[in-house]
């Protein structure tokens, strides 16, 4: 059974739980409850292997930046950084923190940005109160060399599950390369979750 780690960053309000809730339960539900962390674990079956799947959802805890990141960056295999494109303020954090990953990540790992790094503008159904430009995040993606998709988790089950097969697929991939670099002595992955992210957990 394959361990695959995804984290789901951004803004507060941006959607993250919406996108996440979306792709597990094909459900838009409209408000979350998100006082606290949480993983979301699942298992699924992709192209016939099977997975362990555990999404962290940093809801609203405030991020002390580049040390809450780095725990982040190395707890996960891959990274889906959300904005809305509604919310300008949003693109900018949105920004920071693939800049940030990129920093702390695939320098030191020589991972490829393009395969563990997606940019997502969300609540594309708010276009008329658009204040991102698609082109804006097409042209962030191709400078931060990571893959780019606008979408609506409120209208577009599709997108969004065509957008996580992705993301699980690279992640997979991305978990199996770390696998192989990890040395015998590393904590159990158990312990480190619990020790970055705490001990709540939920399962869809
Ligand atoms: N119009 C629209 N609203 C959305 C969409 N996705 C999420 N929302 C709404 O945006 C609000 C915030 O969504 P959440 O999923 O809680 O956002 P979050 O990023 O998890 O927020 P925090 O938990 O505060 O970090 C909720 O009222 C959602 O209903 C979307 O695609 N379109």
């Amino acid at each position: 059974m394959n361990d695959v780690k995804i984290a789901v960053l951004g803004s507060d309000g941006v959607g993250k739980s919406a996108l996440i809730v979306r792709f597990l339960t094909r459900r838009f539900i409209g408000e979350y409850a998100s006082a606290s962390e949480c993983i979301y674990r699942k298992r699924l079956s992709i192209d016939g292997k099977h997975m362990n799947l555990e999404i962290y959802d940093p809801c609203s805890q405030p991020c002390d930046g580049r040390s809450s990141l780095n725990n982040q960056v190395h707890w996960a295999d891959v990274f889906v950084v959300v904005y809305d494109i509604s919310d300008r303020s949003s693109f900018t954090t949105a920004k920071a923190i693939v800049q940030l990953i990129r920093d702390l990540h695939l320098g030191a790992a020589k991972r490829d940005g393009e395969s563990v790094v997606f940019l997502v503008g969300n609540k594309q159904d708010l276009c008329h109160v658009r204040e991102v430009d698609r082109e804006e995040g097409q042209r962030l993606a191709a400078e931060a060399k990571c893959q780019f998709y606008e979408l609506s988790a409120a209208e577009h089950y599709q997108e969004v599950a065509l957008l996580f097969s992705k993301v699980v697929r690279n992640a997979s991939l991305s978990a199996k390369a770390k696998d192989k670099r990890r040395p015998s002595s590393t904590k159990s992955m158990a312990k480190l979750i619990n020790n970055v992210f705490g001990k709540r957990r939920k399962s869809v």
